[in-house]
């Protein structure tokens, strides 16, 4: 069998249009545009490059960026004051605050600051309780744009088996959620599960979120599983997932590729939590299920 791709990168391109549509009637609505600020600290370069390409899709979708650049070596408290005001500041809807930040920032205390409801990345706790216990929240980007292209690619997700290899607070924890939610039956793997390809080749629903390259193999795939690679590894070959591509392709139904699948789907769901941010705060409807129809 020779897997479908899932071709993230025209599905993202999809939703933007989509976001964008919803940023003009709410301009009509509100009399104002939706704004992102994304903090930037530091100067680590592929980091730059995220928050450029966000900038220039925040743009694209009719909102309004700003960015905030602080130097690698600003203290917590300056940082956390930053936070403060943009909470306050009724030109932004959505606060994003670019990981990893340096060593002697404590991040948890950097996120806890962020106003739950302008928290777009999903990743205040509050935001979390929300996830877990079926309240209106944010979902974390990347998880909610998998858990978009698994929908496409299979309608009802109801009853599959699904294994989210990686409990990461940012993806594999709220990417359970979200499949939970969905009434899959849910195993989470990490570095301690035992017997992980047999885990694997029970799944319907594979999404690997490990951070190390290849390191899922072909042979674990069960025949004509979904499988979603969230992984982003510079190698020696290039931009590589956390799945042996070429093995699993030749057993899954479908897959992701690296680049071109996940990765896209987390900045369009930024322009999406924006959008829907905005709406909450000025108090305006919005039909979600007719626009993505996921999640809290
Ligand atoms: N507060 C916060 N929120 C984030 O959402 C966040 C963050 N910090 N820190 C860094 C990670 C990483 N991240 C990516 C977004 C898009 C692509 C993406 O579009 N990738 C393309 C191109 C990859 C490339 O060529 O480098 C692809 O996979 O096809 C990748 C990675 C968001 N992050």
């Amino acid at each position: 069998m020779t897997a479908e791709l899932i071709d993230g990168k025209a599905f993202a391109l999809r939703l933007r249009a989509r976001v964008g549509e919803g940023v003009a009637r709410f301009r009509a609505a509100a009399g104002r545009v939706p704004g992102l600020a994304v903090v930037l600290v530091g100067e680590d370069a592929a980091s730059a490059v995220y928050v450029r390409s966000k900038g220039k899709a925040t743009v694209a979708a009719g909102m309004e960026s700003f960015e905030h650049r602080l130097p690698a070596d600003i203290d917590e408290a300056s940082l956390i004051a930053l936070v403060e005001r943009l909470n306050a500041d009724a030109a932004v809807d959505g606060i994003l605050v670019q990981l990893p930040l340096p060593g002697h920032i404590d991040a948890a205390r950097v996120l806890l600051a962020i106003d739950p409801d302008k928290d777009v990345d999903g990743f205040h706790p509050v935001n979390a309780g929300r996830l877990a216990t079926g309240l209106p929240g944010f979902v974390p980007c990347t998880p909610l744009g998998c858990a978009m292209l698994l929908k496409d690619q299979l309608g009802d997700l109801s009853g599959k088996d699904a294994i989210v290899i990686g409990r990461s607070n940012i993806v594999g924890k709220p990417m359970a959620a979200l499949l939970t939610a969905e009434s899959c039956t849910v195993t989470i793997a990490h570095s301690r599960t035992h017997d992980l390809p047999g885990h694997v080749h029970r799944a319907d629903i594979v999404v690997a979120a490990v951070g190390r390259a290849n390191f899922v193999k072909g042979e674990w795939i069960k025949p004509g599983a979904v499988v979603i690679d969230v992984g982003i590894n510079r190698t020696e070959d290039g931009l590589v997932g956390d799945v042996d591509f070429g093995g699993a392709a030749m057993v899954a139904s479908a897959i992701t590729p690296v680049p071109g699948g996940v990765g896209p789907m987390t900045i369009a769901c930024l322009l999406r939590n924006t959008l829907v941010a905005a709406h909450r705060r000025d108090g305006i409807d919005y039909d979600a299920a007719a626009f993505d129809g996921i999640g809290p």
